[in-house]
């Protein structure tokens, strides 16, 4: 349940007074999440999401962000528009911790996505892409492939502890990736953490996107990768080729992708792999017993690591 910080009538009425957005009819706190405190926020103009930004996302960084929401939304990418304040703010603070609001958009995320929702999936990370050519903000990926062999070197302990044997294969993997990782991909402002829950869908159709907290400049491919893993994987841990397929092809409708791209894809997807198995495994020993949140399981991203060891080959051609 992610409402970490609680907001009382009092200061949500202060921070409405900011604000144009009329007067509230309803407030109540979102259980999704991880990260943030999330409210949903109606008032008698509309219907908002207010953040507080809890621990992860740096203060500093948060213009980086926002500001991206509202350059996507402005070339008609259906991402929630941050509401500016009076004095044209945006970043506000309550409770001593930064808060925006956003538009409230509408549409639902599927828990298991169809070969049909992988299509439309990848056509709006395509349009993400197009949508974000151009915008000026500018944020290295700290967790790219240069960060995985250091990030490791604090957790291979916990690679064993989860099972014996693990610190190897994965320092195995490490040295094949630092190896095999391909540079020069066209690149961009890349959403880097795609996955169903951050997608909106109304009749099947891909209706938004949510969760910029991790976007970053690295290959627009290397997106596409993150949402290999997260897409189109069964919950028997088999990779299903057609779900991939119909991902890349619904991408490619807006963006084909270059014969260097559809190259990399198998690696791309080994090292999206490794990024989510190796926060997860840091997520899993750090997160204290009892605490709110239930940290992502590493073993679902340790299996499909072995799927790509194993070579996933046939994505080239399809
Ligand atoms: N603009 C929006 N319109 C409608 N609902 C939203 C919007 N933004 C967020 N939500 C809702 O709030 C929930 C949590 O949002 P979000 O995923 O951004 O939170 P988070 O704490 O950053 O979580 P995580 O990083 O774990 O995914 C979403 O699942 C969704 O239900
Ligand atoms: N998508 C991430 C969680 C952070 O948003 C994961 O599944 O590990």
């Amino acid at each position: 349940m992610a409402v970490y910080t609680d907001i009382s009538d009092e200061e949500l009425d202060a921070l409405l007074a900011d604000y144009d957005v009329g007067e509230a009819l309803a407030f109540k706190g979102i259980a999704e999440g991880v990260e943030n405190s999330n409210f949903l926020l109606e008032t008698t103009k509309g219907r908002f999401i207010l953040t507080l930004y809890e621990r992860r996302v740096k203060a500093d960084e948060l213009p980086y962000f926002l500001n991206l929401m509202t350059w996507l939304a402005d070339r008609g990418f259906p991402s929630a528009r941050p509401v500016a304040d009076r004095e044209g703010r945006v970043l506000k603070t309550v409770r001593e911790k930064p808060a925006a609001m956003v538009e409230f958009l509408t549409g639902l995320s599927v828990r298991r996505p169809t070969v049909a929702h992988c299509r439309e999936a990848g056509g709006g990370l395509a349009r993400f892409h197009l949508a974000g050519d151009g915008y000026p903000g500018r944020r290295a990926n700290d967790l790219g492939q240069p960060s995985w062999a250091p990030m490791f070197d604090r957790l291979g302990a916990a690679a064993e502890d989860l099972k014996p044997g693990l610190a190897a294969t994965i320092a195995g993997d490490l040295a094949m990736l630092a190896k095999a990782w391909p540079g020069g991909l066209p690149s961009g402002t890349i959403h880097a953490d795609l996955f169903p829950d951050n997608v909106f869908f109304r009749e099947g159709r891909f209706a938004a996107a949510i969760d910029f907290y991790f976007a970053c400049d690295d290959a627009y491919a290397y997106d596409l990768a993150v949402m290999l893993n997260a897409w189109c994987f069964e919950a028997d841990g088999s990779f299903n080729l057609t779900a991939a397929r119909a991902l890349l092809a619904g991408y490619q409708e807006h963006r084909p992708l270059s014969a260097a791209e559809r190259e990399a894809l198998p690696v791309l997807a080994h090292g999206a792999a490794m990024r989510f198995f190796l926060t997860r495994l840091n997520d899993w020993f750090s997160t204290p017993t009892g605490a709110l949140v239930r940290p992502k399981d590493p073993l679902e991203y340790e299996r499909k690591l072995a799927v790509h060891r194993a070579g996933l080959d046939l994505l080239a051609d399809a």
